[in-house]
Order: structure tokens, then sequence, then C-alpha cells
């Protein structure tokens, strides 16, 4: 074997950093493998450049854009470049944001034209519809609201958007409608282009095989127009696009005086860890990493479990057996040492034990995003208010819970007081509605949600938000006076009352999951991350998912002939984009890696898992 060290693609970093000079600016695409340093490189040039420009930038009010794929991400990279202000570190929505919220008439104009289009595509579908059914309801119901945003249009005076929200006030743009304006306007506008150019010399973007194709090629036509005043660099791996809005092939065709340096290491991985994720992605672009040569190890194991077993049985069992294999204890410590990687959020939802308030929230389109974000205020009511209080009376914190009623309850805000002749009396008669609250609590007992709903509203000890209103009523524990207010989505409505049921311990362990203070992630969510003991659970039964088929990819499930066609003409199918999230998730792993696969045939997975090379046989377990 070929000797080498672990320096072998340093140059890497020189030639990012020459293509940031701006003095010559050049455009440069750095696509590697997992683990091979790219955010590393990004902070390394950075920094870089941060000492030798910064000053000079800062001055000229010039900044690097840099655009991630979440905020976590974007949080980690400001935090390693030291918050300095020539750098805008943001995701694609809050970017592209940014640059548009000042163009007020020309968004408007662009949503009527859009607007004008989507009705008359939408009433051609009507057209062909026959008789009334389901979807044809919908489509009068979305043809309706479309055309009312089209008549209010005028109305508006300042567009809103949260990234992170929902967006569904009838002056707030979408998501995607704030992409397509960006990019349409990137396209189009001169002004736009200038103001753009002048601002950022440099947009950098990281995991871009996932960023919004359409914003994409936009930057792509910038940058060729403006070459010598734009530096676009893309950072990715085309093996990790899990996202169906990425680019496919990007990087292909690229202007040859592109910049397209190669990275041949991993250094996050053991050696067996790379070998397997090598294997993985042999068949699509046989690109081979190479471990740091001290990493000379690395343990993979796949049990293939029969479904009839019980999972969180099974599973603690794994964990043993890995320990065993692995020598390594932190494989059986209390679980705060492994990251459980489930390809669906229910699915760790059912792990940890919050699936009754998770899985009805989770069905409803109009409120799933804010259940994963944290921005809905209903969800905050009990994640933000109620558990902080809960926390503090268990610690006894007589100090915090008067901070947190302080802060949310209106009887005790200061206007109340303000209004108040005898505040020591609004003070008791309060801090008796918080004790009532906390006896919930007593002896160990475990309240419903609803019961603490309750309470806190018959108290009105903090603000009930207006759907837990509407579900109250619902339940015949309020009743509503304004009408108006009925108007309220019959789904959301109906998936709060069942939410509603879940025990309150269920609100401590969901509130850790989505504040990443549990040790499980999404095959998908993961993205950018590593661990070092990783066990990826797959269950295509359990999932429920249409767009990803293990069962398929391990050759359990036969192809269906949509597959076949897709595969006949090229074109990318579900098994394709179930090997590159398997890489994903599997390259996560720095030290050792377990895969729990649940069939219905576990020798049959066995046998094919072996004949693609990508285990041997005494790495494979059956579990029946
Ligand atoms: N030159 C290097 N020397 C030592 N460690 C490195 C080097 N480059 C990267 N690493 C380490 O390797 C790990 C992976 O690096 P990084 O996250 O930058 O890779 P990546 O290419 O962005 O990975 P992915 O595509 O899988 O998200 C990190 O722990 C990082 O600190």
């Amino acid at each position: 074997m070929t000797q080498y060290n672990n320096d072998i693609d340093i140059h890497v970093d020189n030639e990012i950093y020459e293509c940031i000079d701006p003095n010559s600016p050049k455009s440069f695409f750095l696509f590697a493998g997992a683990g091979s340093g790219k955010t590393k490189t990004l902070i390394n040039v950075l920094s870089r450049f941060k000492e030798q420009h910064g000053a000079n930038f800062k001055f000229r009010n010039k900044k690097i854009a840099i655009i991630t794929y979440t905020n976590a991400a974007a949080d980690e990279i400001t935090r390693r470049l030291e918050h300095n202000s020539i750098f805008s570190v943001s995701t694609i929505h809050s970017f592209s944001w940014d640059l548009i919220k000042n163009f007020t008439p020309d968004i408007k104009v662009w949503i009527n034209n859009n607007l004008i289009v989507e009705i008359a595509d939408l009433e051609e579908q009507q057209s062909k519809s026959r008789g009334v059914n389901k979807t044809s309801i919908g489509r009068a119901k979305k043809i309706e609201s479309k055309r009312e945003r089209l008549a209010s249009l005028s109305k508006i005076k300042k567009f809103i958007y949260n990234p992170n929200g929902d967006n569904i006030t009838k002056d707030s743009l979408n998501h995607s409608e704030v992409i397509s304006i960006t990019a349409n306007f990137i396209k189009s506008k001169t002004l736009f282009k200038q103001i753009l150019l002048n601002k950022f010399p440099v947009i950098l973007i990281d995991e871009s095989q996932d960023t919004k194709k359409e914003l994409i090629d936009a930057l792509f036509e910038l940058q060729n127009q403006y070459k010598e005043k734009l530096s676009l660099g893309l950072f990715g791996d085309t093996m990790q696009r899990i996202y169906v809005d990425g680019k496919e092939n990007l990087g292909v065709g690229l202007p040859a005086d592109w910049i397209q340096p190669a990275k041949k290491m991993n250094h996050r991985s053991k050696k067996r860890i790379i070998d397997l994720i090598n294997k993985i992605r042999s068949e699509i672009d046989g690109q081979e990493q190479l471990p740091r040569t001290e990493k000379t190890d690395g343990v993979v194991r796949l049990f293939a479990v029969s479904r009839a077993k019980n999972k969180s049985e099974v599973e603690k069992l794994i964990c043993q057996k890995m320990k065993e294999c692995t020598d390594d204890e932190k494989w059986e410590n209390d679980d705060t040492d492994v990251m459980t990687l489930t390809l669906e959020h229910h699915m760790a939802a059912r792990r940890m034990g919050f699936s009754t308030f998770f899985d009805p929230l989770y069905a409803v389109d109009k409120i799933k995003t804010s259940l994963l974000d944290g921005t809905s205020t209903s969800i905050n009511l009990f994640s933000k208010i109620v558990l902080p209080l809960y926390q503090a009376h268990i610690k006894n914190n007589k100090f915090e819970i008067a901070n947190i009623v302080k802060k949310h309850s209106e009887l005790v805000n200061k206007q109340a007081l303000l209004k108040e002749e005898n505040k020591l009396s609004t003070f008791h008669s309060t801090n008796e509605k918080v004790n009532e609250l906390l006896s919930l609590w007593i002896e160990g007992n475990q309240p419903t949600l609803l019961e603490i709903l309750e309470k806190i509203n018959e108290a009105n000890l903090f603000k009930t938000p207006s759907t837990l209103k509407l579900v109250l009523a619902r339940t015949g524990a309020e009743v509503i006076e304004n009408e108006e207010e009925l108007d309220e989505d019959g789904d959301i409505l109906g998936a709060w009352e069942v939410a509603l049921t879940a025990k309150f311990s269920e609100i401590i362990e969901y509130s850790k999951y989505i504040n990443e203070e549990s040790t499980f992630g999404t095959h998908q969510g993961v993205k950018g991350l590593e661990f070092d003991r990783v066990m990826v659970i797959i269950d295509d039964e359990e999932s429920k998912g249409f767009m990803f088929s293990y069962d398929k990819l391990f050759g359990i499930k036969p192809l269906t002939s949509t597959d076949q066609k897709n595969i006949d003409e090229g074109k990318e199918t579900g098994i394709d984009r179930t090997l590159r999230l398997f890489y994903v998730a599997c390259s996560r792993a720095k030290e050792s890696l377990a895969i729990v696969s649940y069939t219905d045939t576990p020798e049959e997975l066995k046998k094919n898992i072996i004949n693609y090379g990508w285990f041997i046989d005494n790495e494979v377990e059956i579990i029946k």
C-alpha cells in the first residue's frame, strides 16, 4: 500500500483561499466525501481572510455571505468565526429574505403575477375534474383562498416572513415564494444585482447539493455575468444530497475557469467505517477515501431483526452486544453515549415516549414546522412556560417560580399591577393559583396536558392561546363568545384534542428531543454532525414514508414497474435516494456503528448485504 500522511489535502485550503482573494476573485467547487474536512476548510480559509482582509472589508462595509442548510449549522459557524461582522452566516431562507424584504412593490408585482398563473392552472385542472370529490373540493378551496389573497394584495403595506415559522397570515410570504422571488430578482433586476454584488463579493454555500436549485441556478448566472466581481464557492457532496429540491448533477459541466480541488482523506471515522462508506458509494461515483494514519480499526455491525421482536428490548440487547464486540463500556451507559438515528421523528417519539402528544400534531401539515422548531404558542404554553415552572418546582426554587410567573402571567405583569390597588393581595391570590396548578403533580402524580390546561384557563394564570381555547370549547370546558374565532381548522383542533390526552412527562421528552438534548436524531437531521457511537434504526414499516425504501435497497422488496422504468430511463429512483441517506447516516460514526434493520426475512437480508460486499459474515447477526 502506498504511504501517505495526514496532510495530503492541505493544499486545498490554499487553493480555496486564493479564490476568495478580493483582488482576483475566482469561483470554486469543493465537493468531497463525508468527514473530509469541508467545514474545517471553510473555517480555516475564512479565519485567514479575516486576518488579512478583515479591516478593509469592514471599512468598505462588505461582507462574505455564508449560506448554511440549518440554523444550527449557521450558529456553529458563526461561533467558530468568533461572531466577526464581516461574515454574514445564515440559512438560505434568512439570506433570501434579507435581500428582498425592502422591495415591497416588486414583491407585490411578483405575487400578483404568480397568483394569476396559479389560479389559471388550478382552474384548468378543475375543469378536467370528473364530478365532485375530495380533490376537487380541496382545489376549489385553494382557488378561493388564492383569489382572496389576490384581492387583498393592494392593501398590504409590507410583507412579513419568518424563516423558521409557518407564515399563515395574509400578509406573509411562504418559504418557496421567498426563494422564487429572490431567484427571480437575481436573474432579472439590475439594481438588485448591483446591491447584492456590492455587499457580498464572496458568496459561499455549504451543503450546496441540497440548496434550492432555483437559487443555485440564479447565482450561477450571476457569477457568469460578473466573473470579475463575484467569487461563488460551493461546498458539498453529491452523495449526501437527500432533499428533492437540491440540484441534480451539480458540478457537471462547470465552466472551465472554476477551481475544483479534490480531497482524499476522511478525518472523522475509523478505517472500518470508511471502508463501509466507500463500498456504499462505489456504485455511484467510485470515490474512495483514506483514513487518517492513526485511525486503523473501528467496528461495524448489522443486526437483521425479525419485525415480530419487541423493539426496545432488542435495541437494548444490541447495545450490550456492541459493548462486547467493541470493548467500549459507553455502548451500555444509561443510553447517554449512543446516538440513535431513526428515519422519521415519530420513531424517535415512540422510543422516547412522547407519541401521544407528537403523532396527532405531526400529522397536520399546517403545524408540522412549528412542532419541530418550537414556534407554536400553543405548544410553548407547555414547553416554555409550564415545563420550566415544573422544573423550578421540583428543585423547590421559589425564586425561579416567581420569575416565571412574573414573566408570563398577565395577573402580575406591570400594567396589571399598576391598575391594582391591593397589590399584595394580587400576589397572594396569584401564588395560590400557582400552587393549585403545581398540586397536580402531588405525590408523583403525572397530570395530562388537558388537566393542566383546564387549571391554567380556569384561573386565567397564563394566557390560553386561541387554538387551545377552541379545543376547550369543543370539550365543553370553555364557552366561546366570538363566533369568528371558530373559523379555526378542524384538523388542527381534532389533533390537539388527542394530543392533550398525553401525560405531561411527554412534554419533558419532546422538549429534550427538539432542543437536541437527547440521543436521538433522524438520518437526515444529523447531516454535518458526528458522534462516537451510532445506532442506525431501519424499518420501512414503522417509518411509513414513501420517499425511501431500505427494503428495496437491501434487495428484499422487488422493484415496482415505475422503479424499473426510471432505472431504464436513467432517472433517479427511491433506491438512489435511500442509498445516499444510508451513506449520510453511516458516515456520522467516528468509532463504531450498529445498523439495526427490522425485516420479515432476516436470512435474506443477511445474504444480500454480504453479497453486496458491504459486510462480512461475522459482522452480520440475525435476531429472530
Ligand atoms: N485537517 C484536519 N486535521 C484534523 N482533523 C480534521 C481535519 N479536517 C477535518 N478534521 C476533523 O474531521 C471531522 C470532520 O470534519 P468536517 O465536519 O469539516 O467534515 P465535512 O467534510 O464537513 O463532513 P460532512 O460532509 O460529513 O459533514 C471533524 O471532527 C474535524 O474537526
